[in-house]
């Protein structure tokens, strides 16, 4: 089972303090699942920075985001959607993963 993601180096910040506890990803990140530890990289330079704990995995469309989702991603809803846009510019599904951080090596 693959037990690593990426995120981009931009939010290693608000990942490690806490701000950031979800992330939309497309289908092709579906595998995880609820209660998975995972070890956490930047995505530019595959640097370890954390580990973290899956909560909980769903689906969820584009249209469905709302401002819970923002709040969750310590961005406005605008600005989550422009992300999402940017990484994904044509999915409509997606699934939501929400996550903890763990602090002891797994
Ligand atoms: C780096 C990589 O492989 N993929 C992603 C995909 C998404 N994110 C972040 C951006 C937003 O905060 C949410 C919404 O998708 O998740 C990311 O850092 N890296």
């Amino acid at each position: 089972m693959k037990n690593k993601i990426t995120f981009f180096s931009r939010f290693e910040a608000d990942i490690l303090s806490g701000k950031k506890t979800i992330t939309i990803r497309d289908k092709s990140e579906a595998y995880f699942l609820a209660g998975q530890q995972l070890c956490v990289f930047t995505h530019e330079t595959g640097r370890l920075f954390a580990h973290i704990r899956i909560i909980s995995i769903s689906p969820i469309r584009f249209e469905q985001l709302n401002e819970q989702h923002a709040q969750q991603e310590n961005m406005s809803l605008h600005a989550l959607k422009q992300v999402v846009r940017e990484i994904y510019p044509f999915e409509n599904e997606f699934v939501l993963i929400e996550f903890e951080l763990i602090n002891e090596p797994i």
